[in-house]
């Protein structure tokens, strides 16, 4: 009996502050301790240089993610699996995430972005800042893709130790460091997308 080949995980997101990249860690660790191959990638900033130099933290996040890897049209036709993370931005996802997003047409016209499976994390300032529609705008686009939706809906009482969100992980931005129930609920929406993905590949 052979074992199964690993589950390919591309976690894309973006972050100005640091909170959607501890998010994408969290998950990135998740997700290798399940069995998954992953890549971590950020998303390329379009906000002028100008502008992020005139905000410290900003910069010094940017600073922090300079080691990480620029997503690329060929890392989501690499995956199984996409699992995506984005501040929420006036209820929707970053114009960085979107701006990624808007390069992948010829991708998605062959047919590559199609029947891979798709999960979204988001973060606000505020408890009811409109993590949902974010999250929902990042499920609607994965279904003009064709993906297999994998949100955690209620699998976990972790779930409800973390604000009860089911469409995917959703934490209260502060600065501070994520809690041990959103890290539990983000370990269970990560583990539950390469499970899901691993008994679709077979
Ligand atoms: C332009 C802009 C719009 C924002 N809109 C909202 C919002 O609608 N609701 C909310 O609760 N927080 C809002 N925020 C706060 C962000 O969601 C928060 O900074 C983000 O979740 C932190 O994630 P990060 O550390 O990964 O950048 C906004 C922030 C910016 C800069």
């Amino acid at each position: 009996m052979t074992s199964p080949t690993p589950v390919k995980l591309a976690i894309v997101y973006y972050s100005t502050y640091g909170t959607n990249h501890a998010m994408a860690q969290a998950a990135a660790e998740a997700a290798q301790a399940a069995g998954a191959e992953v890549r971590l990638l950020k998303v390329a900033e379009t906000a002028p240089q100008a502008v992020i130099d005139t905000q410290d933290a900003w910069k010094a996040q940017q600073e922090r993610m300079a080691g990480v890897p620029t997503a690329s049209a060929a890392d989501l036709e690499w995956a199984d699996a996409f699992l995506f993370s984005s501040p929420t931005r006036f209820g929707g996802a970053a114009s960085q995430i979107r701006a990624y997003i808007d390069t992948l047409g010829g991708l998605w016209g062959s047919g590559k972005l199609a029947n891979k499976t798709f999960s979204a994390m988001t973060s606000a300032q505020n408890p009811n800042g409109g993590q949902e529609t974010t999250l929902q705008t990042l499920y609607v686009m994965a279904m003009h893709w064709g993906c297999i939706l994998v949100p955690p809906g209620y699998t976990d009482p972790v779930i409800f130790a973390s604000g009860g969100n089911p469409y995917g992980a959703s934490v209260t931005a502060g600065g501070q460091p994520l809690s041990p129930e959103d890290r539990a609920s983000i370990a269970h929406q990560a583990r539950r997308l390469v499970e899901v993905t691993q008994k679709l590949k077979g």
